[in-house]
């Protein structure tokens, strides 16, 4: 029935303020307030109908996703949106579209790699949309080894201009979105030739398509590199790829900020220095961990939700059956991801500060904490990207059969979501970075340099090796200071052992690539320990609303006992725990999501989610699934018709057995 709330009753059982709750899972009561005004604006619009994406052709799609961003973008302005509201709008519209790379990389790009007068040029014209960019850097060859690019930016003296040339095939530029069938314009990554000197790669300001009729340059050769995974998904997005015959620019469109070539084509460095590109990694891995805190708290609403909703077995004396968020398996399941999401939330909003950080130092020429950042950041981007794309398939999983239709919503969320674990950097090569620093503090350890920002427990690394837990009851692991010296002694001891391990080898590089894999692992747990420490100092500060803090310490338990219980293993073997202790972990772990149940439909709708973002039958909001999941089914194109095409051409002729061969 329309108009009925079939979850008041779960609603009911809230322990919490869950008005407050919004809050805290925005950010602030600001935040909230744009993000509920203009998602509600979204959802009651039909021009951003999005609940037939999965079925449309490819064709239909990318041409219904160009009409959605322009009409974005005329809201926009007709509204007088500021930026805040905008990006918020193209958040709740919930495409990728050719408009995130120019907003997201395009843009950032210019005013974090040109020069002043370049800044003037450009961007005035990115920020009207009068031209549209993208961010060309990965070619079919090379994309995480960035220094392997083929591409050339050889510079001519005679005209003043860079050739930029695709040598090979494996040259061409693959993968950027926005550029196969979008972009007028794009920063291309070259390597920088004069006078036949390689200087290495380097941003070019390249217009690849006419603004007259948007027909390719001469020299230029650009399309779409093709369908990609799942239906709807990321198929929105054109993905290029990129030649160039022998293209000629003029040479200000080199980005030279930090390095310049001058007319007589002389190579230099400016006096900018070269770690201010790092400040804007550290703000595009920032919005990477919030996008992954939204894309798993949207996959936990909806299965949350509809495990409310869903019974399986267990009725008594005809009574209803059990609700399958009752089962301990389920909840076992599916709590730990939610308690993610919220840790995500917080190490995000974390992140947010470091940016800040990291920028006010850049300006006052203190790049000390820059190497700690980066490692920081890649090691965050990998770990929560990796738990999401995770966490979205084990929700539907969660969600059983109706899990895997796409009107649930997780089959296009999942495979919109899982490339964020190979953009912006493959998640093993970045943990290799993280672990690359590691090895570095600890060579450091003793030398008088004192660790700082997310490696100073490092600083203690003589207690760190000796000291092994006290906990001796269940209730002894909701204690911070216990949780946080389990986390650090095993991070610790990881990395101290793969250090060990590497000094056995001559050659150290040899023995980073034979050990890569334990590598890896304590790069792991430097990170987990790295979320877990966020989680705990979140709780530290005031937040205000009947029984928002008490959730919140539920969850964090929640969080870092379940990393304990899943990894117990690494707690053993470096013997900080003994196995009485790992298993009392598990007790409180169970414990928790007894306390957790109550509140777990109140905890997913503090999301604040409007129906239309959620995109899911099974994670509506009033709970009404099965009537809305067979009007959906009607709605299938192959519905269209009782008989279906193909009946007259093939199954007639075989239930006829007209056909002409037939040896049975
Ligand atoms: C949806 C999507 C959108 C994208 N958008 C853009 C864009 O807008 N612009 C752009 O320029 N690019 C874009 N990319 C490209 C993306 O940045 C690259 O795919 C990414 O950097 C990974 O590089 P790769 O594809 O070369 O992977 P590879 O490096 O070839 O990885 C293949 C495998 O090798 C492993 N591996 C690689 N190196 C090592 C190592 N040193 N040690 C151990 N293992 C290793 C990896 O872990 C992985 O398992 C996009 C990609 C996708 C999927």
């Amino acid at each position: 029935m329309e108009g009925v709330d079939y979850l008041a009753g779960e609603r009911k059982k809230a322990e919490f303020d869950v008005e407050s709750m919004k809050i805290v899972w925005a950010g602030s009561r600001h935040v909230l307030e744009v993000s509920d005004r203009i998602s509600k604006l979204v959802a009651d619009d039909p021009a951003f109908r999005k609940d037939d994406r999965t079925m449309l052709s490819r064709k239909e799609l990318f041409k219904n996703t160009i009409r959605k961003a322009v009409y974005a973008w005329k809201r926009i302005v007709e509204l007088h949106l500021s930026e805040e509201e905008a990006s918020r709008l193209r958040f709740y519209v919930d495409e990728p579209a050719f408009t995130d790379l120019h907003w997201g990389m395009f843009v950032p790009a210019i005013k974090g790699q040109g020069t002043d007068e370049q800044q003037q040029k450009w961007l005035p014209l990115a920020y009207k949309m009068q031209i549209i960019g993208c961010y060309a850097q990965t070619e079919l060859g090379h994309g995480s080894n960035v220094q392997g690019l083929e591409t050339t930016a050889t510079f001519d003296p005679r005209t003043d201009e860079f050739v930029i040339n695709s040598p090979t095939l494996t040259s061409s530029k693959w993968w950027p979105g926005g550029l196969g069938k979008v972009s007028t314009h794009a920063v291309v990554y070259a390597r920088l030739i004069t006078d036949g000197k390689d200087h290495g790669v380097h941003g070019f300001i390249v217009q690849l398509r006419s603004l007259e009729d948007h027909t390719p340059l001469p020299g230029i050769t650009v399309g779409d590199i093709g369908m990609k995974f799942g239906n709807g998904a990321y198929n929105t997005m054109d993905n290029g790829l990129l030649r160039f015959d022998h293209v000629r620019i003029p040479r200000n469109q080199m980005l030279m900020r930090v390095s310049q070539v001058t007319r007589e084509g002389k190579y230099k460095q400016s006096d900018v220095p070269r770690q201010l590109v790092y400040g804007t990694m550290v703000y595009v891995r920032q919005t990477i961990v919030v996008d992954a805190s939204s894309a798993l708290s949207k996959a936990v609403c909806i299965a949350t939700r509809y495990s409310a909703v869903r019974r399986q077995f267990g009725s008594q004396n005809g009574g209803p059956e059990t609700q399958v968020i009752d089962y301990k398996t389920q909840q076992s399941r599916l709590f730990p991801l939610l308690a993610s999401a919220y840790a995500f939330r917080f190490v995000g909003e974390w992140l947010k500060w470091l940016y800040t950080d990291v920028t006010q130092r850049l300006q006052a020429n203190d790049f000390s904490t820059l190497p700690e950042a980066h490692a920081c950041t890649a090691g965050l981007k990998s770990l929560t990207t990796s738990a999401t794309a995770d966490g979205i398939e084990e929700c539907r999983k969660l969600c059983g059969g109706h899990g895997y239709l796409c009107s649930s919503g997780l089959p296009e969320l999942f495979a919109v979501y899982v490339p964020a674990c190979t953009y912006e950097g493959d998640n093993t090569v970045l943990l290799l970075q993280v672990a690359r620093f590691l090895m570095k503090t600890v060579s450091q350890l003793g030398t008088g340099k004192q660790p700082v920002g997310t490696v100073a427990y490092m600083g203690r690394i003589e207690h760190l090796m000796q000291c092994s837990s006290n906990v001796q009851k269940a209730e002894d692991w909701l204690k911070p200071n216990q949780v946080m010296e389990a986390f650090e002694a095993r991070a610790a001891r990881m990395s101290v052992s793969c250090a060990r391990n590497l000094s056995k080898y001559a050659n150290p590089e040899e023995g980073f690539a034979e050990l890569s894999a334990d590598l890896v692992e304590a790069a792991v747990a430097h990170c987990q320990l790295i979320v877990v420490s966020k989680f705990i100092d979140k709780l530290q500060q005031d937040i205000p609303g009947e029984g928002v803090k008490r959730q919140l310490e539920v969850l964090c338990g929640v969080y870092y006992l379940y990393l304990l219980h899943k990894h117990q293993g690494d707690f053993l073997a470096t013997r900080y725990l003994n196995p009485k202790q790992a298993a009392l972990a598990n007790d409180q772990l169970r414990a928790l999501y007894t306390q957790v149940r109550p509140n777990a439909i109140a905890l997913v709708d503090a999301f604040n989610y409007t129906d239309h973002f959620l995109g899911s039958i099974l994670g509506r909001y009033d709970g009404n699934v099965y009537p809305k999941l067979y009007e959906a089914a009607w709605k299938d194109p192959l519905n269209e018709t009782v008989v279906p095409d193909g009946y007259h051409e093939y199954l007639r002729p075989l239930l006829k057995q007209q056909l002409p061969s037939a040896r049975l």
